[in-house]
């Protein structure tokens, strides 16, 4: 993952602010209809405005994790980047979840929106019931304390090298206002949770790659969070060391309840996982789900508004361009080239345009 557009240390909010910020009207959803104004309203439209407002607004039980048409557009020297164009995104709490994509698809930039670094253009995100476009400061320093746990690739960025694993670990716990006297102890039983017990007197620096990272995970638990992210956790560690991060992060999952999300380019994390998410674009484009162990099926994600995006693959296998034809079986949904007298003339047509 690149750390290009991050700025300030762990643990402290810092939104890009020279980039274009959250849009008025993703934040302020119109208030219904009321009284006089009401009133005057035809009727026809103050439907058609209820109805919008229903759409837009995210359902309570949608997830824990909920992203929604989420933009996040960069602006720099008059070059506009869309790093996100729409992302739909949902998490139950208890997932483990992998998210992966193309360099420059928009991963870095969506967990700088989740982990609260980052605000986005427009659009809507929700973690834990949080509303990220709408917090304030004092809100969002207790939701990166409190709420969420980030495990980034460089170890460097985790664990202070001055202090020793224990300290390491008690330390966001002194944030959070846990009682000193109850840092210690579970401190020691985090690392003991996550198999590095044996580290927690030593520094940093005189760790492996793969012990930092599972003290890094402790330290990203220590104030018990409802989400731990993960950006590339595994990313500068051996295939041995990768697996026993990748173990510590699911023992995590299994043991304290946190939600994982792991942005990755790590195979035999993204081939274990229950869900894998790719991002094409800046969109979630397709979904990999393993109801057990074994290879998998792909889904492709369907928005609120039922919008689906095919991966490219398939539209290129079955020549799928400009429009589809629609078939309802009795279970399922046909998706056929549009082969007939009016798909072909359009597609003649389109050729003779281009
Ligand atoms: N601060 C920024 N200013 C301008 N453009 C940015 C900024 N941050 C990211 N981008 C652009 O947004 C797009 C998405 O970047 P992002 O870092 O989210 O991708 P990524 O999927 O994490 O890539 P990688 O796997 O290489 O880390 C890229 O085109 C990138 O150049």
């Amino acid at each position: 993952m690149s750390t290009h557009h991050r700025s300030g240390a762990a643990g402290e909010p810092a939104p890009d602010t020279g980039s274009t910020g959250p849009a008025d009207a993703a934040t302020t959803p119109a208030s219904p209809a009321t009284g006089a104004a009401a009133a005057r309203r035809p009727a026809d439209l103050a439907a058609l405005q209820a109805r919008a407002l229903a759409r837009a607004a995210p359902e309570p039980d949608d997830g824990l994790i909920v992203c929604d048409n989420l933009v996040r557009v960069f602006r720099t020297e008059g070059v506009e980047v869309q790093a996100l164009q729409g992302l739909d995104l949902s998490v139950d709490e208890g997932e483990v979840l992998a998210v992966v994509g193309a360099s420059g698809s928009g991963k870095s930039t969506l967990l700088g929106i989740l982990s609260g670094l980052d605000l986005p253009t427009a659009g809507r995100a929700r973690v834990a019931h949080h509303d990220l476009l709408a917090m304030k400061r004092r809100e969002r320093l207790e939701y990166r304390r409190s709420t969420v746990g980030f495990v980034w690739q460089q170890t460097s960025r985790n664990l202070l090298p001055y202090l020793t694993a224990l300290e390491n670990v008690a330390l966001p716990m002194g944030y959070a206002r846990v009682p000193r006297a109850r840092r210690s102890g579970r401190a020691a039983e985090l690392l003991d949770l996550l198999g590095v017990a044996d580290c927690g007197r030593r520094r940093p620096g005189e760790l492996s790659g793969g012990q930092q990272q599972r003290v890094a995970i402790a330290v990203a638990a220590a104030n018990n969070p409802r989400v731990l992210f993960a950006d590339e956790p595994t990313g500068e560690l051996d295939t041995g060391s990768g697996e026993e991060v990748f173990a510590a992060l699911r023992r995590a999952n299994e043991e304290l309840g946190v939600t994982v999300l792991i942005v990755t380019h790590d195979p035999l994390v993204s081939g274990q996982v229950r869900r894998t998410v790719r991002i094409r674009d800046g969109r979630t484009a397709t979904e990999v789900l393993r109801p057990s162990q074994g290879a998998g099926e792909e889904y492709a994600v369907l928005d609120r508004v039922g919008r689906l995006q095919l991966p490219r693959e398939y539209t290129e296998r079955y020549g799928l361009r400009r429009r589809v034809r629609l078939t309802t079986e009795r279970d399922h949904i046909g998706v056929w080239p549009d082969r007939g007298e009016h798909g072909a003339d359009a597609d003649r047509q389109g050729e003779e345009d281009a």
